[in-house]
């Protein structure tokens, strides 16, 4: 038996005068898989062929078992026959109706209608709006309705292109919380583009990156994070170490939070009362910026940075007077930048074992 999950299968290439996207990939229809790039990578191009918006694909794709695009054979579902689902910044919404209005109309023409509105209205957290105009809403409550009005219709595959660009910080937070709880709730898949990394960590299982109308990486987010610390030159992200880590103690007596590394070793950070929100089958996730890790040769025991962990290293990779240390901690790698002078000073080299330190408040978690 096959208990791998159904995949979206895409194998495309469409021209425009001045952008080609050429894309091969498979992506599994599990949990949140992130989309990333730079401005222009062809992100929303992939999103509008998968939703049938792109008149011009040619190729193969397929969702599961149902074949959308297939030149070959002259398939190309429309986008309503399709059970994909499309968010955007601006998701045009029904004015003259009332949010009701536009959850009920999304429901009447849907043909399957086994979700019941009243339950998405509680995910989305809708109720007291629902005799508002859309006019009265805000940004953050206008992205909610049209995530409600979405889900109703049941689709197979959810698509969210920037949706929550237009946000402030506490509907940001709220709208990834959310997103999180419909895709678990719901086992719905979802697309998720972002400029964004912070939002993308926060929440995606899986991440794609996109270049120049291709796919540049795409696996298991901490992964495909730790691979880009190695792209030199390109500014995409800020080199670090991305970890989703036990709890072990949410709150001691000092306001540190406690997690674990697979061999044993601690890691402290700052607690903060939103952690308890944030934990996921018991884990937490955080990530630490290269230049807020440095190297000892010896146990710094008498020292006030609480985080000393012992690693061996396991690549030096230099870049002028640059140095990204690959340290492995157990299973973990983790990753310090250091000058090319302090790599000379302690003689480092491959396999030497040392110590990293970094004080509590270099442990990084999300969107506060
Ligand atoms: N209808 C179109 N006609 C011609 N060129 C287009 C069309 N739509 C998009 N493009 C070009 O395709 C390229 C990719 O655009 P796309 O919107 O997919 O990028 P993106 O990665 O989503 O960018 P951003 O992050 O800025 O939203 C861009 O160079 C854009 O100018």
């Amino acid at each position: 038996m096959n208990n791998n999950p159904p995949q979206l299968n895409i194998d495309i290439s469409l021209s425009y005068s001045q952008f080609n996207l050429v894309i091969n990939q498979a992506i599994p229809l599990t949990g949140i898989t992130g989309i990333f790039g730079h401005s222009a990578s062809g992100k929303s191009t992939l999103l509008r062929a998968i939703s049938g918006l792109e008149k011009s694909v040619f190729g193969n794709i397929s969702l599961g078992k149902i074949k959308l695009v297939c030149t070959e054979q002259k398939v190309y579902l429309k986008p309503e026959a399709r059970h994909v689902g499309l968010v955007f910044q601006n998701s045009r919404l029904f004015d003259h109706l009332t949010v009701l209005g536009n959850l009920e109309y999304a429901v009447k023409r849907c043909k399957n209608n086994q979700l019941f509105i009243d339950d998405i209205i509680e995910l989305t957290k809708l109720k007291t709006l629902l005799n508002n105009h859309i006019n009265e809403l805000s940004g953050g409550q206008q992205q909610r309705v049209a995530l409600a009005r979405a889900i109703l219709a049941e689709p197979n595959l959810l698509l969210l292109d920037e949706p929550l660009s237009a946000l402030d910080q506490q509907s940001k937070t709220q709208l990834l919380t959310m997103m999180l709880a419909i895709q678990k709730q719901l086992n719905l898949p979802i697309l998720y583009v972002s400029h964004s990394l912070d939002e993308l960590q926060q929440v995606c299982d899986n991440l794609l990156v996109m270049a120049q109308g291709k796919v540049k990486e795409f696996g298991n987010i901490h992964q495909v994070i730790h691979n880009l610390n190695h792209q030199l030159g390109d500014d995409l992200i800020a080199q670090q170490t991305s970890l989703s880590l036990p709890i072990t103690k949410l709150c001691d007596g000092y306001g540190l939070t406690t997690l674990t590394l697979q061999d044993k070793q601690k890691i402290y950070l700052e607690y903060d009362a939103s952690f308890k929100d944030k934990i996921n089958n018991g884990e937490l996730r955080c990530f630490i910026l290269a230049s807020d890790v440095s190297v000892t040769l010896t146990e710094p025991t008498n020292s006030s940075i609480v985080n000393h962990l012992c690693g061996t290293i396991n690549a030096i990779k230099q870049n002028n007077n640059k140095v990204l240390l690959t340290v492995n901690c157990g299973e973990q790698n983790f990753y310090v930048a250091i000058s090319a002078f302090s790599q000379q000073k302690l003689a480092l080299i491959v396999q030497q074992q040392i110590y990293l330190q970094f004080k509590a408040s270099a442990v990084r978690t999300f969107i506060h």
